[in-house]
């Protein structure tokens, strides 16, 4: 089983996450990490945190002269802008004196509709928001990506599998059917602006996210995550909660901001008749084959061994310039809710974010499936399986 955790806080000193039940050797380096942090920062409607701060990344155990060594791996993502940071963050008592001379400790009372700040206020009793966005803030997903970087090295070398992701929508904005990026795109995808497969459909993104900026507004979208080279049987039809859909669904949704996820052709297969549905199975020069894709490479709950295509829809950013009502919790009276920098739309960032949380959970159900306390392992045990498929 792979298990994973993250610990940290948006302004604290650095993000630190552990990544449990990989296979030994896997080959991975620190500027591997750093190329998908680097993904992580860009895309048209970013914010103004995203140019100036850096992602400082320590491989800090389980890795040796770049390679995995079977233990648990730990990553810390330090955060640059600490020094100014340092105060009022402080995970150790400061002087009241100096603090009250801080203009970043001013409590925040304004909550901000649609972020995790009231609700969090009232879950652990706390008049200020600073604790609750701290943690909830996206900030975090800097080091689930980090951990993702070391998921997808397994699956390469292990089973051949690439993770790709692209962005299928933003606000109205959406891609012609049919775009699905090959297993070697990224690179093209990444040159994009809003990590967009289809270039015309691109720029009117980027027109749109660029209008919504000029509007004091901001904008959600959606995102599709591609994985090329599964084998048939990963998941399980025996338990809800083995099911690959089911996993590949909570880790999506457990991705800040993210209120939808569909597998394959999702909503859409829901509106169509049995017939128009399915992917329809063939025969050809004695391998089996799907006609078409629509199930996104899933049924029962396992791999079919098609193309995956899971896709997380992701709410505007709610802190929204052209400040939305709410209530100073301070005083009672009507406000509006705090509004410093924020980014336009996130979504060309989310997709890299996405991709981490799929080759999380892909790695983990190939290990459940083929176990292996060295990648070598693993894999001569995947290609047994496969060698000894009764219906290829
Ligand atoms: C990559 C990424 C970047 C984000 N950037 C911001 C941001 O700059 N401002 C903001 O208010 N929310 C941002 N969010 C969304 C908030 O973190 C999220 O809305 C908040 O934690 C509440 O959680 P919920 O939306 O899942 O309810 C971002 C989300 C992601 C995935
Ligand atoms: C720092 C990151 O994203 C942050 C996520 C975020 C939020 O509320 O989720 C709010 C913003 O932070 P701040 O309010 O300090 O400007 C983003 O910049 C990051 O992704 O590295």
């Amino acid at each position: 089983m792979l298990r994973w955790l993250t610990a940290g806080e948006s302004h604290g000193q650095q993000l630190t996450a552990v990544l449990e039940g990989l296979p030994a050797g896997v080959r991975v380096r620190t500027a591997d990490l750093d190329v998908d942090l680097a993904r992580r920062r860009l895309g048209h409607g970013r914010g103004a945190r995203m140019s100036f701060e850096q992602d400082e990344v320590t491989l800090t155990g389980g890795v040796r002269h770049g390679v995995t060594q079977g233990g648990p791996i730990a990553v810390q993502v330090g955060n640059t802008e600490w020094p100014r940071w340092q105060t009022v963050m402080s995970p150790d008592p400061v002087d009241p004196e100096v603090l009250a001379g801080q203009a970043r400790n001013a409590p925040l009372t304004r909550p901000r509709p649609g972020h995790a700040d009231l609700a969090g206020m009232q879950k652990y009793g706390f008049d200020d928001a600073r604790p609750v966005l701290e943690r909830a803030s996206a900030r975090e997903t800097a080091a689930r990506v980090a951990l993702g970087t070391i998921a997808r090295a397994f699956l390469r070398q292990a089973l051949g599998v690439e993770v790709v992701s692209h962005v299928v929508a933003i606000g109205p904005v959406t891609v012609p059917d049919g775009v699905v990026p090959g297993p070697q795109d990224n690179p093209r995808i990444d040159e994009d602006p809003v990590r967009c497969a289809d270039p015309a459909t691109s720029a009117v993104m980027v027109a749109e996210v660029d209008d919504a900026r000029k509007n004091g507004d901001t904008l959600g979208g959606v995102v599709e995550v591609v994985v090329h080279g599964l084998p048939p049987g990963l998941g399980s039809h025996v338990h809800w909660d083995r099911r690959l859909d089911s996993r590949l669904a909570a880790a999506l949704m457990g991705v800040q901001s993210v209120k939808a996820v569909e597998v394959g052709d999702g909503l859409e297969t829901a509106r169509r008749r049995g017939s128009v549905a399915h992917d329809e199975i063939v025969s050809e020069d004695g391998r089996l084959r799907r006609v078409t894709d629509r199930a996104g490479g899933i049924e029962g709950g396992m791999t079919n061994g098609e193309v995956l295509r899971v896709r997380a829809a992701m709410k505007p950013i709610s802190t929204v310039p052209r400040a939305l009502a709410t209530v100073d919790v301070a005083t009672g009276d009507a406000a509006v809710a705090i509004n410093q920098r924020s980014d336009a739309c996130a979504v060309p960032r989310g997709s890299v974010v996405m991709e981490a949380m799929v080759a999380l959970v892909c790695a983990d159900a190939a290990l459940e499936k083929f176990g292996g306390d060295s990648v070598a392992e693993t894999a001569r045990n995947a290609r047994a399986y496969l060698d000894a498929l009764p219906f290829r």
